[in-house]
């Protein structure tokens, strides 16, 4: 019975494979119509997900470097495509901008919003617009970052305050950081920042802001502090412009933040390095378009490949090493606006990253604070760091960072 069973499954798995490759051969394609982007064959219904492995970010890059900087996959029944050269990434966030501002939000993420029915995975709706705008122009406008400048300040110092009481104990850098960053978003979405009608529609649709700001903010504290510990001289460096910027009898507010060059460039030189998002969010074209020449059907996910950008040798000299330097004296020119293609931490287009001006603000306060403040060393002295990658949406640390503080200011400074 069981011999009869597995041969007509075999049969059957025979005949649906031949079946697949002959409609595949003999699709029927119109003279003008674009082909699709080349890519590596898979399995009948599986598509490509057996060979993926469990690093989807890495194997995303190798077959970059096999397919070229457009290609496609099929994972399951579900095309995909992703792109990894700069000028391809412009003609979907800039010239096509409107058509590649969708969302096809996976099954994981409509279960978490409730229906997709959140800022990031909503598609380019009138719902979205709304949100967006009420987020980006009222929640975190200037005047309003001005407002909440106190809460973020208790937050910042009540960390600080915490790892001088834990001082000669290694604290836990990631966690330290999202308790942190989570209590700041906390406190802005309900703690009375927006008042009246508009303060009641911060509600759940607002709830993955928390998720995704707090995630993102706190795994790139933790790469900061990582790449400093690593390399000594960044370290002294950024302590060094601390010192003479804050001086060593005060400490770091925000105010100070423009004229710590320095450490801007850390934060640059960490997210080229660690983009929290690697592959961004995917885009989906609501019509088929063509990109650099091949077709994209309607409603596929497109993924941009930051990560494999951030570290092409074309572009950036010596990709894999820590230099901050690299962004000193830019003139602004790398910003977190997503205007220039080849460094795109918060992404780009009408899709960008809505929480910038909060995210750029508390990842220099923070690094700052925790760098002016102590001393750091790993637990074990000369041990060399675990720097690998773990990717899941958000690029995280495999190890999780635990380093020990020292004061580095009078005692009056920490309460
Ligand atoms: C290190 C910190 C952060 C990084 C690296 C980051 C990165 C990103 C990226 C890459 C995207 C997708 C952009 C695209 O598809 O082109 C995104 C979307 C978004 N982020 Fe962030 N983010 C950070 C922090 C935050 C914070 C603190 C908030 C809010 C408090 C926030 C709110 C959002 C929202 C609302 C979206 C969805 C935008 C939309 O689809 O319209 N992010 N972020």
């Amino acid at each position: 019975m069981d011999h009869m069973y597995m041969t007509t499954l075999s049969v059957s798995v025979v005949l649906i494979s031949i079946i697949w490759y002959i409609k595949t051969l003999l699709k029927p394609r119109g003279k003008s119509s674009p082909p699709l982007p080349p890519g590596p064959r898979g399995l009948p219904i599986l598509g490509y997900l057996p060979f993926i492995g469990n690093n989807l970010l890495h194997q995303f890059t190798y077959l970059g470097h096999k397919y070229g900087p457009i290609y496609k996959l099929y994972l399951g029944n579900k095309l995909y495509i992703v792109i990894s050269s700069p000028s391809l990434v412009k003609e979907v966030v800039r010239d096509q901008d409107s058509v590649f501002a969708n969302r096809d939000t996976p099954v994981a993420a409509l279960v978490a919003t409730y229906g997709g029915n959140d800022i990031a995975w909503s598609p380019q709706n009138s719902q979205w617009r709304e949100m967006r705008k009420l987020f980006v122009q009222e929640m975190l406008s200037n005047k309003s970052l001005k407002e909440s400048y106190s809460l973020r300040r208790d937050e910042v110092r009540k960390t600080i305050k915490h790892a001088h009481t834990n001082m000669g104990k290694p604290v836990e850098i990631g966690e330290l950081s999202f308790r942190t960053e989570l209590n700041v978003i906390m406190n802005m979405l309900w703690g009375g920042i927006i008042e009246g009608e508009e303060g009641k529609l911060i509600g759940a649709e607002f709830r993955d802001i928390v998720a995704g700001g707090t995630d993102t903010t706190a795994t790139t504290v933790e790469w900061a502090m990582a790449e400093l510990m690593n390399n000594p001289d960044a370290m002294d460096k950024a302590q060094k412009e601390l010192s003479d910027v804050v001086r060593l009898d005060n400490i770091i507010e925000e105010s100070h933040i423009p004229n710590l060059k320095y450490l801007a460039a850390v934060i640059k030189e960490t997210l080229r390095l660690h983009p929290a998002l690697p592959l961004l969010l995917p885009r989906s074209p609501s019509q088929s378009s063509t990109i650099g020449g091949y077709i994209i059907p309607k409603n596929t996910q497109v993924f941009i490949n930051v990560w494999s950008i951030h570290r092409d040798p074309s572009v950036w000299d010596n990709p894999n090493e820590f230099k901050p330097e690299r962004f000193l004296d830019d003139n602004g020119k790398w910003d977190f606006r997503g205007n220039y293609f080849h460094y795109l931490p918060f992404g780009s287009g009408r899709r960008v990253c809505g929480g910038v001006p909060l995210a750029e603000r508390m990842l220099i306060y923070l690094v700052a604070s925790l760098v002016h403040s102590f001393e750091w060393k790993l637990p074990t002295e000369g041990e060399a760091l675990d720097m690998s990658e773990t990717f899941g949406i958000v690029l995280r640390k495999t190890k999780p960072l635990f380093i020990i503080p020292t004061a580095r200011l009078p005692d009056n400074l920490y309460v």
